[in-house]
């Protein structure tokens, strides 16, 4: 108890007293070897990033938070940090801080990289994201070769492979720990599908397989849960719409980026989900592109079961309409070209 009222001053005084600002992080009593996982976000300053990262910082599975960007990560680090939630959040700044950033971490989140402008595709973001890509995913290898990869870095038809082949280089490839993020589409599909049905998108379940880019994004409108049935029109609308969405945020934003927001809202849950799995909940499921046996290709989206090995098991598509069967002939098509050139970026 405080003796007076001027002692109590003078440790109020002594506490604002600048120099006890500088209590070194290193002095702190740590907290009690809190649970949780690590998890590290790599493009953390950028639109998607800082959204994640806070999404991240309010999930109570996790315990430490790594943000590492090469410009505006301390900023974030320090802005971040101060929400009073569990994860203990540390910055990291550019390519000498990388190795510190990736060690000892469970889930690498990947946001890093350019996004699109109006008339572009996201091929057309390949020769920068390509090689940002790789890099980060060298030092995945090197630093926590056991890790869950989330990808998001577009074009994820082409960014997915990349990282498969770095990760064989290296030796450290295991196909259930890399996850191309398509966890956006289904998003767009469950609001969308509930506008036309007049539910709430929480409660709809849409399939979204294929991959992440146009034609290469099916919905399977024929498996949507609740049981519903659409009619040709509702169909077409709805199929242009979820294949369009990135495209309609692209062009509201008018040069300002893609989708930011709803990304970061999409990819918190998916490594949510991901967290959830490792920690050995059952029944965890969820669409992503990954190493697939569904269709000839060699990478492939569609609902995979996420436990402790990462992407335990990946399900068959069922029951296709005409109108999906003649979407998926399409959507393997391009995704074939773009697996093969992401494929040819490290092989050749
Ligand atoms: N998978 C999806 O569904 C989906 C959805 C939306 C956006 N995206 C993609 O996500 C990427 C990021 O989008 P954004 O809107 O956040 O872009 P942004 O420009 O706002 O942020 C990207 C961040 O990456 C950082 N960065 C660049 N090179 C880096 C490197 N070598 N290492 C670490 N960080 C690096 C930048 O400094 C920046 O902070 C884009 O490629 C975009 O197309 C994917
Ligand atoms: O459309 C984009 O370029 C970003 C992202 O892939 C999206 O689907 O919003």
């Amino acid at each position: 108890m405080e003796s007076s009222s001027s002692q109590r001053v003078a440790r109020i005084a002594a506490h604002l007293n600048p120099p006890n600002f500088e209590l070194r992080r290193e002095e702190c009593r740590a907290k009690g070897g809190a649970p949780g996982f690590k998890v590290a976000i790599l493009g953390a300053a950028g639109g998607i990033g800082q959204s994640l990262a806070l999404l991240m910082k309010m999930n109570p599975l996790v315990s430490v938070l790594h943000l590492y960007d090469v410009v505006n990560s301390p900023g974030v680090t320090a802005d971040i940090s101060h929400m009073d939630t569990t994860a203990v959040v540390r910055g990291f700044l550019g390519q000498p801080q990388l190795e510190a950033a990736l060690t000892g971490m469970d889930l690498v989140v990947i946001p890093a990289g350019v996004p699109r402008k109006p008339g572009m595709t996201r091929d057309d973001l390949f020769n920068i994201n390509a090689g940002i890509v790789r890099t980060l995913c060298e030092g995945v290898a090197k630093c926590c070769p056991n890790v869950v990869v989330n990808l998001i870095s577009n074009p994820v038809n082409s960014t997915v492979p990349i990282a498969a082949e770095v990760f064989k280089k290296a030796g450290t490839y295991n196909p259930k720990r890399l996850l191309g993020v398509t966890a956006l589409d289904v998003t767009r599909a469950n609001t969308f599908v509930g506008e036309v049905l007049g539910l709430d998108p929480k409660t709809v379940d849409v399939p979204v397989v294929g991959g992440h880019a146009g034609v290469t994004i099916l919905p399977l409108l024929s498996q949507v849960k609740p049981p519903c049935s659409f009619t040709p029109e509702e169909t077409e609308y709805l199929t242009k719409r979820i294949q369009d969405g990135g495209t309609e945020v692209v062009q509201a934003k008018a040069g300002a980026g893609s989708a930011t927001l709803s990304m970061a809202y999409a990819a918190a849950k998916f490594a949510d989900a991901c967290l959830r799995g490792l920690k050995g909940d059952a029944g965890v499921v969820e669409c992503a592109f990954v190493a697939s046996e569904v269709t000839e290709l060699p990478f492939f989206a569609s609902k995979v079961r996420l436990g402790r090995a990462g992407a335990e098991e990946v399900y068959q598509l069922g029951p296709l309409n005409e109108y999906e069967r003649i979407g998926l002939e399409k959507a393997k098509k391009e995704l074939a070209e773009s697996i093969q050139k992401g494929t040819n970026f490290i092989k050749k």
